[in-house]
């Protein structure tokens, strides 16, 4: 007998596929119906049965474009604010998706010890998808290896002229306001303080990394497209940590050569982060080798702790946008606040001038002499609370076993999303938790003030991920409001619509334009 006829099986998988043969396209169509139907029936499962427990959007329990919508929209810090209003403090907002701004929550996600994990939503802020960086890195152990090899670097341990040389730039940013635009009674020069303050930061970072400014001040001009090429990108990539398989297709796409010139940044671009590659490249040329310069630069320190040339090059690229993007927007939200609050405007002034009359601060100020200025210091807090830079979710994954929320389950492989912005608004700050007011920091009761602290502190993140440049990102706050408000008055030029501010996690900011006078002699 025939081995088909005895098997029996052969014969059952001829009778399947002979309609694929005979009439193809029909055969298809069906193959196509049935996978749709088995996909439909699993998301209507998964959006009816996952996570019930949660409110959210209705149809954000069936698709993640309730997430891609929202994103897109540039106003997704406030949208998620609405949500957790709405929907309670942890809220559905994708089929596998929460959200919290639940400050307790927050810190136990983020905890040292916690057994969450970061979530493919951090595979999206690679450079190159085939390399990790600090900020990327998902698995606890590499990364808890970086940021020890990072840290002095950061901290500035390594780096003897961190603070002399932010003084550097920020002198230099100062003198050429006096120099070029100053408003007179006469006229008025129109400054976009927006895109200014940036090029600042971005020269602050390059000149701490390796040693000399990228030069943006003093070309006056975005360099490179640098920040142009990001924000161009940006509202794309944003997607890329939803939808999360577009991670897989690129990383795929990238092994294939010709692809890879398109998709993947390379130090041999001429514009944006390529380009700020290529330059890095060739200083960490001169730094490994034979005769190779030794220098105190981050550069210099995280090679000597153990970093090779090629992460190097992408952390040092990771630094420049993680730096210099949010430490802009810091500045620019707080000017913001100051020059629209002609009471806290006043108050700021008034504490600088008696502070430079009683010769107790340098000209630029040092860090020590503006952490003995109170008001300064809640300005400074109360500022990074009303307008947290970073909002983007930093998705973490819910560990295998689970975990339980308020005596609700929480399935494990579960994404919880962080809602800064809508963590800053919490009820330990008061009734009035959405006006600005540095006076909620200048109390007598220490129990509150430390309990604001705690919440307060989780802008820059917590436990064993918390923002490394905390000291860089300080240190520059501590200083430009002394150095722009001891010389000069600012005004928006148009306090109708005082700036354009659209939020794709990080923040795009510009038109801030504003009139600067020098200051009458106190
Ligand atoms: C006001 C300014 C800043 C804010 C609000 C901020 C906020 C944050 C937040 C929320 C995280 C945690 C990310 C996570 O959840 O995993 C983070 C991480 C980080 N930040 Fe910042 N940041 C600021 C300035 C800076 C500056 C100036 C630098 C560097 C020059 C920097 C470098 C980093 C690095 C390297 C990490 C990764 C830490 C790790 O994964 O261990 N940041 N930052």
């Amino acid at each position: 007998m025939p081995k088909e006829q005895a098997t029996g099986e052969v014969s059952l998988s001829k009778t399947l596929l002979l309609p694929l043969s005979a009439r193809p396209i029909e055969a298809l169509v069906a193959i196509l119906c049935i996978l749709l139907a088995v996909y439909t029936i699993d998301t209507f499962r998964t959006g009816l049965f996952h996570l019930q427990h949660f409110r959210g959007p209705w149809w954000s329990r069936y698709t993640r474009l309730w997430i891609c919508k929202t994103l897109a929209s540039g106003n997704s810090a406030q949208i998620f604010v609405d949500i957790n209003k709405k929907y309670g403090p942890v809220a559905r907002i994708g089929p596998n998706n929460l959200i919290t701004d639940d400050p307790e929550f927050t810190r136990r996600i983020l905890a040292a010890r916690s057994h969450y994990t970061r979530g493919p939503w951090f595979d999206s802020i690679k450079i190159n998808p085939h390399i990790s960086n600090i900020v990327s890195e998902r698995h606890p152990g590499k990364h808890n290896h970086l940021r020890y090899q990072m840290s002095a670097g950061y901290a500035g341990k390594d780096i003897p002229d961190l603070e002399s040389t932010i003084d550097e730039r920020i002198v230099d940013f100062v003198r050429r306001i006096e120099q070029d635009w100053l408003s007179t009674v006469e006229g008025t020069k129109s400054f976009d303080i927006a895109r200014r303050i940036q090029y600042l930061t971005v020269d602050i970072i390059t000149h701490l990394s390796f040693g000399k400014p990228l030069g943006f001040v003093e070309a006056d001009t975005d360099k490179f497209n640098f920040l142009a090429t990001i924000e161009t990108q940006l509202p794309i990539v944003q997607h890329f940590s939803v939808i999360l398989e577009l991670n897989t297709w690129l990383s795929r796409a990238a092994n294939i050569k010709w692809l890879r010139k398109i998709l993947v940044p390379s130090h041999t671009d001429k514009t944006g982060i390529g380009m700020i590659m290529g330059l890095s490249q060739q200083v960490i040329k001169t730094r490994f080798g034979q005769h190779a310069e030794k220098k105190k630069d981050m550069l210099g320190s995280f090679i000597s702790r153990g970093l090779d040339a090629t992460e190097v090059e992408m952390e040092i690229s990771i630094s420049l946008v993680a730096g210099s993007d949010t430490t802009a927007t810091a500045m620019r939200s707080m000017l913001l606040s100051l020059i629209s609050n002609p009471r806290v405007y006043s108050r700021l002034i008034e504490e600088i001038d008696g502070a430079v009359a009683r010769g107790a601060i340098s000209s630029p100020i040092t860090e020590e002499e503006a952490k003995r200025l109170p008001y300064l210091q809640a300005v400074i807090k109360e500022g990074l609370r009303r307008f947290p830079p970073i909002t983007q979710l930093r998705e973490r994954m819910v560990p295998p076993e689970g975990d339980w929320y308020n005596g609700t389950f929480v399935p494990g492989g579960t994404f919880v999303g962080l809602n800064a912005w809508g963590l800053q608004l919490n009820s330990v700050f008061g009734d009035d938790p959405e006006v600005f007011r540095p006076e909620r920091w200048l109390i007598e009761d220490k129990e509150r003030l430390q309990k604001m602290g705690q919440v307060q502190e989780l802008i820059f993140g917590y436990g064993t991920t918390r923002c490394l440049g905390i000291p860089i990102a300080m240190m520059n706050l501590n200083k430009i409001f002394v150095e722009l408000f001891r010389r000069f008055d600012i005004q928006a030029v148009n306090p109708q619509k005082p700036w354009t501010s659209i939020c794709y996690g990080i923040f795009f900011q510009k038109d801030f334009n504003v009139r600067i006078t020098r200051r009458a002699p106190a």
